[in-house]
């Protein structure tokens, strides 16, 4: 993977990084592309210029949206798609029965400069149908590049869309944390959850690399392990699994039995902490603590008393304040959060207070988190009155523990005083869908328009190269998206135009659009044109990502029963596809059909009637 970028990518001379992960290359195809191009090639057929549409036809998680992410990466394949001679010498023994070397040496000199690129702005919300990404170049070329792209838009889109999701039901005012790459389908699925979960909306990974990468906010806590390597003396001569052991290790030793990892907090070596200002040093920040903590039990709290806490949880916690001061967070749910973790993170916040610090706050990672949130949040309020600490009742609480959408949907209706979430498993691997689904399909050849038929409707590509625009309304909203034939007029703001289902006759409805958005972009054409869109950095797309998503009418967003946003495509699309339908239905030049005076009709499927009918669209 690349050096460091500060959340952008690195354009040096103008030219396009190559792709973040080095896997990326063009052997990372399926082989039936490179069957496909050699086949094309024998038949002479490689320079036909064609158009494919990549698109997707169902937005995923039983919703009405999908933000679009990935295209900076396939923007970073098309720029750098280039055969290595170790490529080369790999394919000529890859492809079934071999093939001739005039395809070899074809293929040697194929790179992306014949190709061009539209696509929808990263971070953009799309919708089913309408091309996320139009490829127009030499056949095969443009059919080298289906898997790679389809793959590098698919998870990206999806894992965005979650995020996207997941921000939306737990409102803007909480912090979102990525927590994921342990349960991330591998080194690139953990990298690439990082960056779109961001991109939809996410605060913060715990991905260290993808802080690097990408510049994401890093945050974190700490685990369960740091709070048990902490042990105090009273719970080992307890347990007698420990006492066992110990015996054996004292015998092989010889040597006492206080264990070095034994830690209560008065065996904390290093006990000096400065104050913030560095006025002052506490030369035993232990004792600080623990006089805090006697004083918080011996307080009749306004919420009840509670008894002894665990001592080992406390020398934990007191040495990771000692560590970081300016970022005390606790993990308190090791031992019981309401008895032990919760006096123990307050004693640790108000001996940090006294030396100029404020804690974070806490983490809860089991139990009821609505519940025990509530408790902590009483018990922060109650220090902050009967001590008279202001601002200590707003002490942050964050909670992770297998979350997810409908976790947080749960945790709303029940009422929870949790500030931030941690969400990892379900959010990284999207448990409740695991792909999205994109397509990548011929819309043209040689100017001559192709559709793929289905005895489905849905699985019916839409033919032509086209234009699309996104049409909104008075209030401001999205209304519909439009799909126009490439030499149609666009739509104009105040003037109407039918907008119809591509394949319901009912469906159809008159929009005079407010505002006008042309979708599609041109982000390459060729290495030596350098009149394209720009690859924002990540925080803008992440930016135009929650601006469009806010710009959605709310019906579209719920999570139960969303109204399907309108795809449409314009009367004389609408017609051609339908006349094209038909033309490609099979057997067609055998069909008859009646004419009204009763006589049997050939129809004809002439591609000179297409064309006349191209030259109107
Ligand atoms: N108030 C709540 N309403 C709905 N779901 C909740 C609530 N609180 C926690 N959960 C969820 O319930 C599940 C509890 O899981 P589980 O019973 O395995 O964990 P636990 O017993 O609390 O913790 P652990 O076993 O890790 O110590 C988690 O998925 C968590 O996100
Ligand atoms: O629950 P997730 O959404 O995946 O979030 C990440 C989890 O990873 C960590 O613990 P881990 O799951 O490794 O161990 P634990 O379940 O025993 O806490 C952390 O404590 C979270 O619980
Ligand atoms: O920093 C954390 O608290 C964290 C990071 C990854 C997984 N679980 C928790
Ligand atoms: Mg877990």
């Amino acid at each position: 993977m690349e050096e460091r970028r500060e959340n952008g990518p690195m354009m040096t001379d103008g030219l396009i990084p190559s792709p973040t992960n080095p896997m990326v290359n063009p052997l990372l195809t399926d082989l039936y592309q490179y069957t496909m191009a050699y086949a094309y090639w024998k038949a002479g057929k490689h320079n036909e210029r064609a158009v494919f549409d990549l698109f997707f036809r169902r937005s995923p998680f039983g919703g009405e949206y999908t933000v679009f992410a990935g295209l900076e990466e396939c923007i970073r394949f098309i720029a750098n798609f280039k055969f290595t001679a170790e490529d080369i010498d790999f394919l000529r023994g890859a492809l079934p029965g071999g093939c001739e070397e005039g395809f070899l040496d074809y293929l040697r000199q194929v790179d992306c400069s014949e190709v061009e690129v539209y696509a929808i702005p990263e971070g953009s919300v799309v919708f089913p149908k309408v091309p996320l990404i139009r490829v127009e170049g030499p056949v095969a070329v443009a059919q080298l590049l289906e898997t790679t792209l389809v793959n590098l838009v698919n998870y990206a889109s999806l894992v965005a869309t979650n995020a996207a999701r997941h921000r939306r039901v737990a409102g803007n005012s909480k912090t979102l944390l990525e927590f994921g790459l342990r349960r991330a389908q591998g080194p690139d699925g953990g990298i690439s959850a990082s960056r779109y979960c961001y991109m939809g909306g996410f605060d913060a990974t715990s991905n260290v690399a993808a802080g690097r990468l990408f510049g994401i906010p890093l945050k974190g806590t700490h685990s369960h392990a740091f709070v048990s390597s902490f042990m105090v003396r009273k719970d080992f001569y307890c347990c007698p699994t420990v006492i066992m052991h110990h015996m054996i290790w004292c015998h092989a030793r010889t040597a006492s039995l206080t264990s070095p990892d034994m830690q209560s907090p008065d065996e904390i070596v290093e006990k000096l902490l400065r104050s913030a200002d560095a006025s002052t040093t506490c030369e035993d920040f232990v004792s600080l603590v623990q006089s805090w903590l006697r004083k918080i039990q011996r307080t009749r709290l306004s919420i009840g008393g509670f008894g002894e806490t665990n001592l080992s949880e406390l020398a934990a916690f007191t040495s990771y304040a000692l560590a970081f001061p300016d970022n005390f967070l606790a993990l308190v749910d090791t031992y019981d959060v309401l008895r032990s973790g919760i006096p123990n993170f307050c004693a640790v916040a108000l001996a940090l207070r006294d030396l100029g610090y404020t804690a974070i706050g806490i983490r809860l990672d089991s139990g009821d988190l609505a519940y025990l949130s509530g408790e902590a949040r009483k018990f922060f309020q109650a220090i902050e009155k009967d001590f008279g600490v202001p601002g200590f009742g707003k002490t942050s609480i964050t909670a992770s523990n297998d979350l997810n959408e409908e976790t947080l949907d749960h945790l709303n209706k029940q009422g929870h005083e949790i500030d931030a979430f941690g969400i990892g498993t379900y959010l990284v691997t999207c448990y409740s869908q695991p792909a999205l689904g994109c397509v990548f399909k011929l819309v043209e050849i040689n100017n001559q328009p192709r559709m793929k038929l289905s005895e489905d409707v849905s699985k019916v590509s839409i033919p032509c190269k086209k234009q699309c625009y996104r049409l909104y309304g008075k209030e401001g909203y999205a209304l519909v998206d439009l799909m126009i034939g490439e030499n149609e007029a666009a739509p104009k703001v105040g003037e109407r135009i039918l907008c119809r289902h591509p394949f319901n006759e009912s469906k159809r409805a008159y929009v005079v659009p407010q505002r006008v958005e042309e979708l599609l972009k041109c982000f390459w054409r060729g290495s030596t044109d350098k009149s394209r869109e720009e690859l924002l950095p990540l925080t803008d797309v992440r930016a135009r990502c929650m601006m469009q998503l806010e710009q959605m009418r709310p019906d579209h967003m719920r999570r139960l029963n969303p109204t399907p946003y309108k795809v449409s495509v314009s009367a004389k699309l609408y017609d051609f596809i339908h006349f094209l339908w038909l033309n490609e239905a099979p057997n067609l030049q055998d069909l008859k059909f009646w004419t009204s005076d009763g006589n049997q009709q050939k129809r004809t499927t002439s591609s000179d009637s297409q064309r006349s009918f191209l030259i109107e669209l």
